[in-house]
């Protein structure tokens, strides 16, 4: 089996200030100072994009963003193109986060587009997806997840997921402070990899499951002795230095 670099990345969401940016970057960069054994990236609001590459010289912590849109330019108002992200060293590009899913209407469809030309641009896309807890309840989360995947290997291929990352994202987990157990998650990423390994054991052994929801400075490490749990994307944790750094310091102790 591939060894996996765990990542943990930072999903600031609709937070923060130029300051802000430039606060939690440097307690960022003293926190991790010398962490090894875990990729480390955050995506704050693209409208901090220069703020944060301008304070991120010097530091391994990549650079992401929370969206991206499909087409490269023209007459597409309000859109961020593949290249714009690339011009501020963005690498990390989350797509179909349940937000962006049920507030903007965004289709399994829409979002394997997104995914394509990200793989076109050079860029990682990190691909959310997860269930509803009426759909938990219903017993119905192995089916949307694989419905989520599927679409992306109907539009591009198993290949496309060399070299991208997936994060199981349970609805009913995120911002609720319910984060999903160890073992309800290990069983959903377990899930996912077998789904790609249907496919290709070799696009499967290597991709990135994240785990998202609800993770924190104290459930982080037990989250992590899961075999199939490669890192995390975190919400409300990654808007604290401290707290994100215990959390990537959980994710390169436990993968060492
Ligand atoms: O949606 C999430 C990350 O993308 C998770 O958010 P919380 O960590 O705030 O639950």
């Amino acid at each position: 089996m591939a060894s996996r670099k765990p990542l943990v990345m930072g999903n600031w969401k609709l937070n923060g200030s130029k300051a802000f940016t430039k606060e939690l970057i440097e307690g960022l960069k003293t926190e991790l100072a010398g962490v090894e054994g875990c990729d480390v990236a955050i995506a704050p609001p693209v409208m901090y994009l220069a703020e944060a590459e301008a304070a991120l010289v010097g530091s391994k912590i990549a650079l992401g963003s929370q969206n991206v849109d499909v087409n490269v330019k023209g007459a597409f108002t309000g859109d961020i193109s593949t290249e714009m992200l690339k011009d501020f060293g963005a690498k990390y590009i989350i797509i179909g986060h349940s937000e962006r899913r049920t507030y903007h209407k965004e289709s399994d469809e829409f979002i394997a587009k997104k995914f394509g030309a990200l793989k076109e641009a050079g860029l990682v896309p990190v691909l959310c997806i997860g269930e509803t807890e009426a759909e938990n309840e219903a017993g119905k989360t192995e089916e949307v997840v694989s419905r989520q995947i599927d679409a992306v290997i109907n539009a591009l291929g198993v290949e496309a997921f060399n070299g991208a990352v997936i994060a199981y994202e349970p609805i009913w987990a995120i911002g609720t402070g319910k984060s999903a157990t160890p073992a309800q998650a290990q069983a959903v990423h377990a899930f996912i990899r077998a789904h790609i390994a249907a496919k290709s054991q070799a696009v499967a052994d290597q991709v990135i499951i994240q785990y998202g929801g609800s993770v924190n400075d104290s459930n982080a490490a037990e989250l992590f002795t899961q075999p199939d749990i490669d890192g995390a994307l975190v919400g409300g944790a990654s808007l604290k230095a401290p707290a994100f750094a215990v959390i990537v310091k959980a994710a390169a102790a436990a993968k060492a």
